[in-house]
């Protein structure tokens, strides 16, 4: 070993040992007990219910992209509820544990958390939040979207992709095996230096909370890769660039930052692994090292990424309001510039995380001016929805209140991040929770985008409706936490309260901090309404069913087949004509018009291998952390000779004969007339009868660009 590890280190465990598990703490014991049981619990109905075969073919091996988009969220949510709670806990703590000497109202017992476990809570927060959650939710709809949105039947690389998926899911479990072997950083979310150098972090905290990001960069590149290719290689005939829909642009643009600042981060992560691991001096404050070395690198990354998560949320409210307010999209063109805009400046502004380093007025006013230029494609995006709305015919559907919610907060979020960017109002704010609050309005747009997503396109993917009731009232339920816990944050920043406080010495602070408490046990009550409404949803889902047009309004071709989406996506291909093809055709009266004929299909097969690998890299992971070596070598082994055999077997596919195709076609066909039926309307969506089925496709002799026969030339849409 090059330096001396506190609790020893072993051949066979490395520096796992008994005195690791924290069973004597009041909180992890129990919650560890409860994971287990709770484990027990599912594994027991499973196989009641004789489920592991359906689970295992067509969830866990599968690659198709819809199933992956859906199992990316379910993490992305599961997470976001772990992070939640972690917000709780530290609310608790700092409403509880005020006064000089923790005195407060309740502080004789300085709250209930140490400052080590405090510390590890905001890190694991922070992390879990931006990389565990957001991210997972982005990527899990840009996932099920964009390939039916460019009429294709798959992503580029379906393996990739359950690939990215267990990758991703390896640095989940890594995360929540913190909690309960060893325990987790308390470096806060981004790290510094030199204090996550060995010599001040022995722990093994700092590597959990290194490789777990390594997984996470990993498997966002993966899908990244795999996004720019199917947007660009796999777009159906007539699909132009300017006929995107503009979700898909959001996602390129946003893919295209992760693709070129994740390496940074993993540039930057390898070398902290070299110090830590093989006592390398980067990041160390003698022997060439340099701190701020460290600070540059990952801000070069973490800046790009909270535009690479805001991107696609932008792209969801894009797609949102257009549908609610009956017109479409205004500022098409420059809404696609914007987006570039803001990913071109976002590698021009790293060093606004640390104004106060102490650069010069010159270095500072440079990035300064770069900060707050993304004002104004981001300006143009806010002016566009609200052009978009102007004389619309609007409906306050769930999902609307939730992009409507967005907006506020972006306003909001987007007006203090250009006081931040003033660096002479930085040096006064910065490290307060001040910042604390800008972030959070800006993330909670992609909380909000992806609530607006949920219910958006959920018919899409499961064919009914979620209850419209129990989605507002979860709206309004977390509105109002949002509400009472950021709003007093802002004026705590003002007042000079620095973020991170394991203890709060200003006991006039702590009314603001109780009303915080009480948006904490709002939020709360949200997250029941959720529960709830998921309940209802299901329960009455046979009343909630839809055809393919699930909103009546819909725009983009995701809106053209059926709902749920069938796994081979579109039975033809469609022919595209218009920027907004599904608004187009209702126009223009062929929504519900049947193709000439059917042709095979071939379609990927399921593969075990990408779960396998990423449980290989879950214990990868873990054998890092903890230095075991020979564990290392052996998964990385496993790893290399599975993506070997993998890549020598190949996937032949299969082929969906036009017969079985048809066949499949017909009943989903009938089974969306009778949905029609009973909501009264000809064809789903209020487009006009024109004696056909309420189908989806075109026919396939129908011309690319010029209007539909039928409709004679000129016709207008
Ligand atoms: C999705 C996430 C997200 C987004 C989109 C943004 C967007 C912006 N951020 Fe923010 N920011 C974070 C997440 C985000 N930020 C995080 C996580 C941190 C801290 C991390 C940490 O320390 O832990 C941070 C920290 C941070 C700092 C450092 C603070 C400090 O530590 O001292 C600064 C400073 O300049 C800043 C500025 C900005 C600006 C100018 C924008 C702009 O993009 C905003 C642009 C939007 C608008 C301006 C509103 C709409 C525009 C109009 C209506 C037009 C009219 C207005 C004008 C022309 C001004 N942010
Ligand atoms: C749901 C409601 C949420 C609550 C109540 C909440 C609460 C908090 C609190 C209390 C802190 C610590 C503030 C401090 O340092 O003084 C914090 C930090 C943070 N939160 Fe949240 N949060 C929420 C949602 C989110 C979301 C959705 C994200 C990201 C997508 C996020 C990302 C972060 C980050 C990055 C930090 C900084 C961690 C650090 O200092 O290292 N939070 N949050
Ligand atoms: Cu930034």
């Amino acid at each position: 070993m090059l330096v001396d590890l506190p609790g020893g280190w072993n051949p066979l465990l490395g520096r796992l040992a008994w005195s690791q598990i924290p069973y004597d703490n009041p909180i992890l014991a129990p919650l560890f007990v409860a994971v287990v049981l709770g484990g027990i619990a599912i594994v027991a109905l499973i196989t009641y219910y004789g489920k592991w075969g359906y689970l295992w073919k067509e969830w866990l091996t599968t690659v198709d992209h819809k199933k992956l988009g859906v199992m990316y969220i379910i993490i992305g949510l599961v997470m976001l509820f772990r992070g939640f709670v972690d917000g709780l806990m530290i609310r608790t703590q700092q409403a509880w544990a005020v006064g000089p000497d923790s005195s407060g109202v309740f502080g004789a017992l300085h709250g209930y958390l140490t400052p080590f476990h405090y510390g590890q809570v905001y890190s694991a927060h922070g992390l879990i939040m931006i990389l565990l959650a957001a991210t997972p939710l982005l990527v899990g709809f840009m996932n099920i979207i964009v390939p039916i949105q460019i009429g294709a039947r798959d992503m580029a690389y379906p393996y990739l992709n359950a690939l990215g998926l267990w990758i991703t899911a390896a640095g989940a479990a890594l995360i929540m095996a913190s909690l309960f072997v060893g325990n987790f950083a308390h470096n806060g979310w981004f790290g510094y230096a030199p204090i996550f150098e060995i010599q001040y972090s022995p722990g093994v905290g700092v590597d959990y909370w290194m490789w777990t990001l390594q997984l996470l960069a990993l498997g966002t590149t993966l899908g990244g890769i795999n996004l720019l290719v199917t947007i660009i290689k796999m777009r159906a005939p007539g699909m132009t660039w300017f006929r995107l829909p503009i979700f898909v642009w959001a996602s390129l643009s946003a893919n295209i930052i992760a693709l070129t600042s994740f390496p940074a981060l993993q540039v930057a992560l390898g070398l902290v692994a070299a110090d830590r691991y093989l006592g390398a001096h980067f990041f160390t404050a003698g022997l060439g090292g340099n701190l701020m070395l460290y600070t540059n690198l990952f801000w070069i990354w973490g800046h790009p990424e909270v535009y690479f998560v805001i991107l696609p949320a932008f792209g969801m409210m894009s797609e949102i309001f257009p549908v609610f307010s009956e017109k479409p999209l205004f500022g098409y063109i420059t809404m696609v510039l914007a987006s570039f805009a803001i990913a071109g400046v976002s590698w021009l502004v790293w060093l606004h995380h640390f104004f106060t380093m102490g650069a010069g007025p010159d270095v500072n006013s440079f990035f300064s001016v770069a900060t707050m230029l993304v004002g104004i494609p981001t300006g143009v995006k806010v002016f566009n929805w609200a052009f978009t709305m102007y004389r619309g015919r609007l409906t306050f559907t769930a999902a609307m209140l939730w992009a409507i919610g967005a907006l506020f907060l972006l306003l909001i979020g987007g007006l203090t991040g250009m006081m931040l960017a003033i660096p002479a109002i930085n040096y006064m704010v910065h490290n307060s929770v001040f910042v604390i609050a800008h972030f959070h309005s800006m993330l909670l747009v992609i909380v909000y985008a992806v609530f607006g997503s949920v219910i958006f396109w959920f018919p899409k993917v499961f064919g009914f409706k979620l209850d419209e009731f129990w989605a507002k009232t979860m709206f309004w339920l977390f509105t109002t936490g949002t509400v009472l816990v950021f709003v007093p944050m802002y004026m705590l920043g003002f007042m000079g309260m620095t973020r991170r406080l394991d203890y709060v010495f200003n006991v006039h602070w702590q009314p603001y901090l109780l009303v915080m408490e009480g948006g904490i046990v709002v939020y709360t009550l949200s997250v029941f309404a959720f529960f709830v409404l998921l309940y209802v949803s299901i329960r009455d889902r046979v009343k909630n069913r839809v055809g393919a047009d699930a909103w009546g309004t819909s725009r983009s071709l995701e809106w053209l087949t059926h709902s749920p989406v069938p796994f081979y996506n579109f039975a033809v291909t469609p022919h595209v004509n218009a920027r907004d093809e599904a608004a187009w055709r209702r126009a223009n009266g062929i929504a519900g018009v049947q193709p000439a004929k059917y042709v095979d299909i071939h379609m990927p097969n399921n593969t075990a291998v990408a779960l396998y690998i990423g449980a290989l890299t879950f214990v990868l992971g873990f054998a890092l952390t903890w230095r075991i070596w020979w564990l290392c070598l052996a998964s990385l082994v496993a790893i290399i000779v599975l993506m070997i055999v993998r890549s020598y077997r190949g996937d032949p596919g299969y082929i969906v004969t036009a017969a079985e195709l048809e066949r499949m076609e017909r009943e989903a066909i009938a089974r969306e007339r009778q949905i029609d039926g009973s909501a009264g309307e000809p064809v789903v969506g209020g487009a006009p009868a024109v004696g056909r089925p309420a189908m989806a496709y075109e026919r396939s002799d129908l011309p690319t660009t010029s209007t539909p026969p039928s409709m004679g030339p000129g016709a207008r849409h």
